[in-house]
């Protein structure tokens, strides 16, 4: 690692530490007005803690079994340049290949108003592997900005190659709650949706309940979306820029149960809510090209 980027993450009140995931490191960034980490590993933002609160960020004690493409749940994992199921390629993992590789730390520092920035990034070029399944290079970024009001994640991919590049994508956050049987999801009152469940098209009626098993794609994506969580008394505010759809997803018991990557009880505690660009809204890349993908997220007390 380079000095002078540990001296700016010093500066933050930031330390790296090696973690089990992968043997990939982790960038933690204490300060007083919150606590965030960032696994290098896939380039998940962890967690996000803001002082006296709990945490906006899920993770499952369960690390995910063995195995190169194994997944974990937790954090923010960035699926891409593929949602699901590769449509040409069944064996390659579920939602691409940005969320198992290692990103590289490029910088640390603040922005004007005093938020903290870290840069990552991730170049196919870096990596065999990413070649091999995915021959058109390109570059991702996620910038981090973090304060005591809240993140923000700034997504970009540039296609590098001299083809258009056809991309799905989603920032397929894991929000943390004190108990998915009663928490809420705000802001989608007459939405039409994909039910992934049993493939029919739906008009959404009142606030979406997490209460059993969802996994449902939004045909349009509101500026603003909240969850209201009764348990911890808070409503988490997610803003999202450069996507058509929201997905909105949580296994239930049943599934929660089935899965070998996830503890019996996880689904009580998370609810996946992602900002996306998926099945019609698919996109493409212009050959050097770019595309953005932005996340904003804060907490207030419910009420
Ligand atoms: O890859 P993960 O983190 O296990 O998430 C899987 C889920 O991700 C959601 O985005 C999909 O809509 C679900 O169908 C899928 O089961």
């Amino acid at each position: 690692m380079n000095c002078e980027l540990m001296a700016d993450l010093e500066e933050l009140g930031g330390e790296i530490r090696p973690a089990s995931l992968k043997k990939c490191d982790e960038i933690i960034i204490n300060q007083p007005g919150f606590t965030a980490v960032i696994a290098l590993w896939g380039g998940h933002l962890e967690s996000f803690i803001p002082a006296g609160q709990e945490d906006l960020l899920f993770q499952s004690a369960n690390e995910g079994g063995e195995g190169r493409f194994m997944r974990r749940h937790f954090g923010v994992p960035v699926c891409w340049p593929w949602f699901a199921v590769n449509d040409k390629h069944d064996d390659y993992p579920t939602h691409g290949l940005a969320r198992y590789f290692r990103w590289e730390f490029i910088e640390a520092g603040r922005f004007k108003d005093g938020d903290v920035k870290i840069v990552l990034r991730l170049a196919s070029e870096d990596h065999p592997l990413i070649e091999e399944m995915w021959p058109q290079a390109f570059e991702l970024r996620q910038v981090f900005r973090f304060s005591g009001d809240g993140f923000k994640v700034s997504f970009s991919a540039a296609n590098l190659s001299d083809t258009p590049m056809q991309v799905s994508e989603a920032l397929h956050t894991y929000f943390k709650v004190g108990d998915s049987q009663t928490s809420e999801v705000i802001g989608f009152e007459n939405s039409n949706y994909i039910d992934k469940l049993d493939d029919t098209e739906q008009v959404q009626n009142g606030p979406v309940l997490t209460n059993k098993r969802v996994d449902r794609v939004y045909l349009s994506s509101p500026e603003v979306c909240e969850i209201h969580d009764t348990t911890f008394n808070r409503k988490i505010t997610i803003e999202a820029d450069g996507c058509a759809n929201t997905v909105i997803w949580n296994p239930g018991e049943e599934l929660a149960k089935q899965r070998v990557d996830m503890e019996d009880e996880d689904y009580r505690y998370f609810v996946c809510v992602e900002a996306a660009n998926v099945l019609k809204n698919a996109y493409e890349i212009p050959a050097g090209g770019m595309h953005q993908l932005k996340l904003k997220v804060k907490s207030q007390k419910l009420a």
